[in-house]
């Protein structure tokens, strides 16, 4: 079946936490429309760009676009920008039931709020391994009132300037931020006011004794995110589009990038709401937490339960956190085992590091550039050139060892900017080290959610400290692995992730902090990329396919 949108990407005003702020929408909605499809549907979406002053390409998280690489909706890797006015067609196939998302991929505008859901069913005949009544996305992400331009632009100064916290925490677009703190940002009359409809704590309502499968997903700029219901367990059954094997909780860790779908039901006193939550972990933020009301029918949907709002966990507690990633296992019957060995071995060493005085994120000392050509047109359409289009020099399979400190602020005085790519050899197994470090502040290490493209990979492991090739292997659990396309890498720790390098094209693989991604952090792989069939020429008219046009 195909599945046809149209859809008109602009600015507007917009009061998701009561504060009036200019915001992408996709047919006047941020969040956008919820794309609903079901397995091996094909998905078409006419995007027309009508920002005006801005480029626009849309990212469809967690679909592997096998066979359709230009579609993977990366600016500068897989397409050109699209142009103010112009419209490209998207096309893809969903090919696995799941939870996914879309978002913009283009300089920082995913935080300006050009994001959405995409919920693929089985097909019809086909069971789910777990059972339930009503099927719900909620989205939860955090929200700044700067604009993008502000915060880009302070990112890549001398002195640099952090974008900070958010202001807020939106749960399926909407929160709320206390207008009396509102002095110094924005005294216009009317910029914030609390009793805009617009930002209404969102409400999911429950029918008593039903079981509900809620559909999350962390779209956040920053945040790294505790998610809980006030008085309910929930129980985890899916991760990034595989079923986990299922495992109940009272609070759930969810990083940029990843999706999980947990059944919960409504079986607490039905005369009252209560609190749906989310908090920020893993930084000490000031950002207060996102609230929304758990709604048992037939109460008043914005009647506010009569508790306190529950406190999520302790940010600064990463057993928990590391307690979680370490539960995720995939569901008995469900198992997809890994190959048992793999061809290559890369680690990435992740550091913040100081390059010509600037605050930049590296892997490997290299922090990431992306060329004037986008990779794929590049390698496919340069037409002997592609020497010239990117630097030749394969980017390194690891770092020092043996001297470096990863509890220690790194000297890194020899890091570098590249936009040199990883090139895996078409079928072939690659482990990925993910290295966690020190920070440029002493004794701090960040979380950083990796989300590859065109891909799912097996999760390995985890571990504290510095990833030992000697010994670590040896705990890779290859027997139930979960797969995911995004996975925390904690602080000072080691995350190994395994896949098979059979998708032709050239995909991103990168942190999903809007921030460090703008500031380097990531890679680009490229396999098989003689297998790529001809490339639309909507992807195209940027770097060297500007001077193709003849008129
Ligand atoms: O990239 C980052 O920069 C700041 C800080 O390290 C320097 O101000 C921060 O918290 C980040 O995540």
């Amino acid at each position: 079946r195909i599945r046809h949108y149209k859809w008109d990407v602009k600015y507007e005003y917009k009061s998701p936490d009561c504060v009036k702020k200019l915001a992408i929408t996709i047919n006047g909605r941020s969040p956008g429309p919820t794309i609903l499809a079901q397995q091996g549907d094909t998905i078409i979406v006419e995007l027309t760009n009508s920002l005006g002053m801005e480029n626009l390409a849309i990212h469809w998280h967690g679909i592997r676009q096998i066979g359709t690489p230009w579609s993977d909706g990366t600016e500068g890797v897989t397409q050109c920008p699209i142009l103010p006015g112009d419209t490209f067609s998207y096309r893809f196939v969903v090919d696995r039931p799941g939870t996914y998302m879309y978002h913009a991929h283009y300089g920082m505008q995913r935080q300006a709020g050009l994001y959405g859901s995409i919920r693929v069913s089985v097909p019809d005949g086909v069971s789910e391994p777990f059972a339930y009544d009503y099927d719900r996305s909620i989205i939860l992400n955090d929200w700044y009132h700067k604009s993008t331009y502000e915060q880009a632009a302070g990112l890549s100064s001398d002195p640099f300037v952090w974008v900070g916290e958010p202001q807020s925490l939106l749960i399926q677009g909407k929160g709320r931020f206390n207008c009396s703190k509102l002095t110094t940002l924005n005294l216009e009359p009317g910029v914030c006011n609390a009793t805009n409809p617009e930002c209404s704590p969102y409400t999911l309502t429950v029918v008593p004794g039903k079981t509900y499968r809620l559909r999350l997903t962390s779209i956040t700029a920053l945040s790294a995110l505790s998610f809980q219901i006030e008085g309910h367990n929930m129980t985890v059954v899916e991760a990034d589009g595989h079923y986990v094997e299922p495992f109940t909780v009272k609070n759930i860790f969810i990083y940029s990038g990843e999706t999980y779908s947990i059944l919960v039901k409504a079986e607490q006193d039905p005369s009252r709401n209560y609190w749906m939550t989310t908090s920020v972990v893993s930084r000490n933020s000031t950002t207060p937490p996102g609230l929304a009301h758990f709604n048992y029918y037939p109460n008043h949907p914005q009647r506010s339960p009569p508790t306190d709002p529950p406190a999520g966990p302790l940010w600064d507690a990463v057993e928990p956190r590391l307690a979680q990633s370490l539960a995720i296992k995939a569901r008995q019957g469900y198992i997809y085992p890994p190959p048992a060995t793999s061809d290559r071995i890369i680690v990435f060493l992740n550091t913040q590091n100081k390059i010509d005085g600037y605050t930049r994120w590296s892997v490997n000392n290299v922090s990431f550039t992306l060329p004037e050509t986008p990779y794929l047109i590049a390698l496919k359409e340069s037409r002997g050139n592609a020497q010239h289009l990117f630097d030749q020099k394969p980017p390194p399979e690891g770092y020092n060892f043996t001297s470096y400190d990863i509890y220690s602020v790194a000297n890194n005085t020899n890091a570098t900017k590249s936009d040199s790519i990883y090139r895996l050899k078409f079928n072939t197994t690659v482990d990925i080290i993910l290295q966690n470090a020190n920070t440029l502040t002493n004794n701090n290490s960040e979380t950083h959610p990796w989300h590859l493209h065109g891909h799912d990979f097996w999760v390995l492991g985890y571990g504290e400290g510095k990833f030992d090739i000697n010994s670590d292997p040896a705990r890779y659990n290859l027997v139930d692995p979960i797969m995911k396309n995004t996975v925390p890498v904690h602080r000072y720790g080691w995350t190994a992730l395994r896949f098979v390098a059979d998708n032709p094209g050239a995909w991103a693989f990168h942190c999903h902090i809007e921030s460090h991604l703008y500031m380097g952090m990531g890679v680009v792989f490229e396999e098989g990329i003689e297998k790529v069939g001809k490339l639309p020429s909507q992807n195209m008219g940027c770097g060297i396919t500007k001077g193709f046009w003849k008129p």
